[in-house]
């Protein structure tokens, strides 16, 4: 089964290493790449003609190998190539390819594939490179980037030449962090993986794999499929949509803890209006939501500190990632609580809690180590960071940019936790449930829609 981890540079680097001192060569490897490169190229063209980049690295020495197996199933193949091979491996490959190279202009072609630099892009692309990348992004054809799109830094996902759109990126032997980044991911199209056979390190962050969700036991009933307690606040809609998204998600209990009556919950939402201490001393309750609507004010704070005192599996959202800090985490079990934060969301609480992370992996991952909580940073390139190290996902729907889709995701996280308890599993669960609702939810719908969508997709993953 291939792997799912996401790389370092470093990290790739030693698992080849490591598969050459168990005696395959770099050459081996590179033929290996190139091939299971060229059967995607070969598929995407369908007789049609192909353009292959080359530049002075391995990854140019992909290219040579891509380029003879198309040359040898008859395609027509043309090689541009601005500098010579500069490495031994390099120049084997080509050696290897038996057709013309030219030094010229980008010519006409109807599939381009791009190898100019992989993940040993180390400066500025200028000169030469830069005006067949910025050929490239013009033309028409379509286009395939080689491991990492010859602009982007594999490791940060930034862009340090023309921004060309890709229709299809492979990434050869493992993902790179640069395949679960923005700005990168929004240029690759569509990702696949090319198994070149080398061992990838065990207990690296890898991407998140859908999940197996289950049915209830035959012996269920409402408490032991799990009771989720929402906390209300200030603002009505907020918690009413978590909660809408929760009744769908598989807790066999929603219930909305509020001093206010409101007209507009479905008759399906029990409203408790006791006073929240002694609402959530209720050992039944399997999980507490709290956050959307809360408010920021003193009464919020209180609530806050009622729910995290509790001493339950707890989804903090929206307004109590602004309340939280240091003194509200004293009693609170902290393995027990996941974090669902935007990106403002994210800032805030690494100031609370002095954490200076130079970009969102390192941010996320680091306010899980100084606090223990489990932390989603949410956004196209959603990022976890708990107990079982860090997963990536897929970019989700873009019309998840929505008012109240956040609600939405921690009403399905708070659910997920009431059924099992394991945060971690609760968020990676309600990342996939989220995605999968925008998808069945189509274009344009409303945070309300969504939050119905959530049934359907469960159905997905049961
Ligand atoms: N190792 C293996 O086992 C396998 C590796 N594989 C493949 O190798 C790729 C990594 O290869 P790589 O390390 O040779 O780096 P690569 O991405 O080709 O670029 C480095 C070259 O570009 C140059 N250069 C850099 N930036 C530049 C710039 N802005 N403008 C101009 N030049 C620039 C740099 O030159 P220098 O900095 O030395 O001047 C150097 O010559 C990897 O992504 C995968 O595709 C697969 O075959 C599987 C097996
Ligand atoms: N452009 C996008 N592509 C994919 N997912 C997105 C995009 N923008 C937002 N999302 C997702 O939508 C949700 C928005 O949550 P949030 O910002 O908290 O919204 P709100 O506070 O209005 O509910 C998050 O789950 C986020 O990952
Ligand atoms: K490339």
């Amino acid at each position: 089964m291939p792997s799912h981890a996401v790389l370092t540079v470093d990290q790739k680097r030693a698992a080849e290493k490591a598969a050459m001192d168990g005696g395959i060569s770099e050459w081996e490897l590179m033929q290996r790449a190139g091939e299971g490169a060229a059967d995607w190229v070969a598929r995407m063209a369908g007789g049609r003609s192909v353009c292959v980049l080359c530049g002075p690295g391995n990854n140019g020495g992909d290219g040579y190998v891509i380029a003879e197996s198309l040359r040898k199933r008859g395609l027509a193949v043309s090689v541009v190539a601005p500098k010579e091979p500069g490495s031994e491996t390099s120049r084997n490959a080509r050696e290897y390819y038996e057709g013309e190279v030219s030094d010229g202009a980008l010519p006409e072609a109807c599939v381009y594939v791009d190898c100019l630099f992989g993940y040993g892009l180390s400066r500025k692309v200028e000169g030469d490179f830069a005006c067949l990348l910025a050929g490239l992004r013009d033309a028409s054809g379509f286009k395939i980037a080689i491991d990492v799109p010859s602009s982007i830094v594999s490791d940060t996902g930034e862009l340090l030449g023309p921004e060309v759109g890709y229709d299809l990126t492979l990434a050869l032997g493992a993902w790179k962090r640069a395949h679960v980044m923005m700005p990168a991911i929004a240029r690759m199209g569509v990702k696949r993986l090319v198994d070149i056979g080398i061992e990838l390190p065990d207990h690296a962050p890898r991407m998140s794999l859908p999940p197996r969700l289950m049915p209830p036991a035959a012996d269920a009933h409402k408490y032991r499929r799990g009771l989720l307690a929402i906390v209300a606040g200030e603002m009505l809609g907020a918690p009413l949509l978590s909660a809408e998204a929760a009744m769908r998600s598989g807790a066999g209990y929603v219930k909305l803890l509020s001093e206010h009556s409101h007209p507009d919950a479905p008759a399906e939402l029990v409203i408790d209006g006791a006073p929240l201490p002694a609402a959530l001393e209720d050992t039944r309750i399997g999980a507490v939501l709290v956050g959307p609507g809360l408010g920021r004010r003193e009464e919020s704070r209180e609530k806050l500190a009622a729910a995290l005192s509790a001493r339950k599996p707890a989804v903090l959202d929206a307004d109590a990632l602004h309340l939280l800090d240091p003194s509200l985490l004293e009693n609170a079990d902290r393995s027990m609580i996941a974090v669902t934060s935007h990106e403002g969301e994210l800032a805030a609480l690494c100031e609370t809690f002095e954490v200076r992370g130079a970009d969102k992996i390192a941010r996320a991952q680091e306010l899980h180590a100084a606090t223990g909580m489990t932390v989603l940073a949410k956004g196209p390139d959603s990022v976890l960071a708990g107990a079982e190290g860090l997963r990536f996902f897929t970019r989700g729907s873009s019309w998840l940019s929505a008012a109240g889709t956040g609600d939405v995701l921690a009403g399905i996280a708070a659910s997920r936790l009431a059924v099992h308890g394991e945060p971690q599993r609760a968020l990676e669960e309600a990342v996939w449930l989220h995605h999968e609702a925008a998808r069945l939810a189509g274009p344009a719908f409303t945070a309300g829609q969504l939050a119905h969508a959530v049934k359907p997709a469960m159905e997905t993953y049961l």
